[in-house]
């Protein structure tokens, strides 16, 4: 297949049909070549991802067939199309609409459906005139809906939930190109040595309020590099490396990791303590449970113990001083990097999601020593799985108190937070990261 469209076109009909838009592209991108087009490949496979409702209202709006009706090849055709002519400014029309056109024809021996394809892309260009969005002021949430393509009942819960402004903040920080971070691993190289490879490999890159957190700047292949590949790099967001920093594990103490893979966090509570605390480390997913072992082996973390199970049913007689309940969940904060969470999920699944949490923190809660502590978190943004877990969870056992999480961060990081809450809420972009909630509880005697 000679046309990068047409590749793109076949990735996004295998993540519609349920593939990871991570992976798809992953295996994509290894046949491609050339570096530019890698980069317009990643940028138009995402942005029509990302943008999916608002590029349909327009193509409705110049299509006389329903687009449920077209062939699926035509449909992504127009999507990537439309993309590029309203959000590439550096490709001319003419070639944008020809290539895409090409990229039909290659997939489809029927004549009508590239003639089709040019003729609608031509009309749009021809007439953008013609666009109007939903009115903002009489209905916001569909406008905010089209505008940013977004599910009306998810504009609607973030906006139920934080107001519409933080609500539109929110779905715009989604449609970012996410940040991508390294953490630094100490376990296998000092950070000169670390910091003197980036330098050597001409990789741009800045500190960020994590001591151990860079930041890489327009930098495309973070695993391939030589730290990388020598285990001194994890490739994490900056506000899931809070998690491990937050539960301040010591060495000697017992960890009870109860949802670990891929194993970002079950490897840097390893690392905080030099490899000298015992954790177990649980995941239902047995495959996804040996990415927690390459990583192990990887990053040369030690004293771990992996073991497929059901966090909401698994027993064993342990007394463990941290718990870290980083649970599965609706994956609200993390849009921007996987951004076909926001096709995917609906109100029922954020609910099940809850009654799965809830199950998980009883079923282990015994597990936890007198004055231990067990850091709740999730990468998502519905009260249901956070605030509101959380509350239940307290009102259930007098003997757990919520720790103030304020104080904590800001002793290890450069942020200062501020406010009444003792949560801790990060918002999708508001520190370049992708949203996370935080909830710190100690165990007091009966
Ligand atoms: C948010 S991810 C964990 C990320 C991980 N802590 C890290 O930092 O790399 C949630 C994980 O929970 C696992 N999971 C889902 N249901 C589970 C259950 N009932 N018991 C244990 N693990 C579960 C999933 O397989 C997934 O790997």
């Amino acid at each position: 297949m000679k046309n990068l469209r047409s590749k793109i076109i076949k990735a996004l009909i295998r993540v519609k049909a349920g593939a990871y838009s991570t992976l798809t592209l992953t295996e994509e991108l290894v046949e491609i070549k050339d570096q530019r087009d890698k980069n317009l490949f990643t940028e138009i496979f995402y942005g029509v991802i990302r943008n999916e409702k608002y590029l349909d209202y327009i193509i409705e709006k110049f299509s006389n067939n329903k687009l449920t009706k077209l062939d699926t090849e035509v449909l992504m055709g127009l999507r990537i199309g439309l993309y590029q002519l309203f959000f590439l400014d550096r490709i001319p029309a003419r070639a944008a609409i020809y290539e895409t056109v090409e990229a039909v024809k290659e997939l489809l021996s029927n004549r009508g459906a590239a003639a089709f394809t040019n003729g609608i892309l031509r009309n749009i260009q021809r007439h953008p005139e013609k666009i109007k969005l939903p009115d903002r002021k009489q209905n916001l949430l569909k406008f905010l809906a089209i505008k940013y393509s977004y599910p009306e009942w998810l504009v609607k819960q973030f906006s139920d939930e934080y107001g519409p402004e933080q609500a539109e903040k929110i779905l715009a920080a989604g449609n970012k190109r996410p940040e991508i971070f390294y953490r630094f691993n100490s376990l296998k190289m000092t950070k000169a040595e670390f910091l003197a490879s980036l330098t050597k490999a001409e990789i741009n890159y800045e500190s960020t309020f994590i001591d151990s957190f860079y930041k890489l700047n327009n930098f495309a292949n973070p695993a391939e590099t030589e730290v990388f590949k020598q285990g001194a790099a994890y490739i994490q967001g900056i506000a899931a490396g809070l998690a491990a920093l937050l539960l301040r594990p010591k060495p000697g103490m017992k960890i009870l990791d109860l949802a670990a893979a891929p194993g970002g966090k079950t490897t840097h509570l390893a690392q905080l303590t030099s490899n000298q605390a015992q954790i177990t480390a649980l995941d239902l997913n047995p495959t996804r449970l040996e990415l927690v072992r390459e990583n192990i082996l990887r990053l040369g973390a030690k004293q771990i113990k992996l073991i497929v199970a059901d966090a909401a049913n698994y027993q064993d007689q342990e007394q463990y001083d941290r718990i870290l309940a980083d649970l599965p969940c609706s994956g609200l904060g993390l849009i921007a990097a996987k951004p076909e969470i926001k096709w995917r999920k609906s109100q029922k699944q954020i609910k099940d999601m809850a009654e799965l949490q809830h199950s998980i923190l009883v079923n282990n809660i015994a597990k936890l020593k007198v004055n231990g502590q067990l850091l709740y978190s999730t990468c998502t943004l519905s009260k249901v799985e956070n605030q509101l877990q959380i509350e239940r969870l307290l009102s259930e056992y007098d003997n757990l108190e919520l720790l103030d999480l304020k104080p904590i961060v800001n002793n290890l990081t450069n942020l200062n937070i501020k406010g009444n809450s003792k949560y801790l809420e990060i918002l999708p972009g508001q520190f370049e990261s992708e949203g996370f909630f935080y909830a710190l509880i100690k165990k007091n005697g009966e």
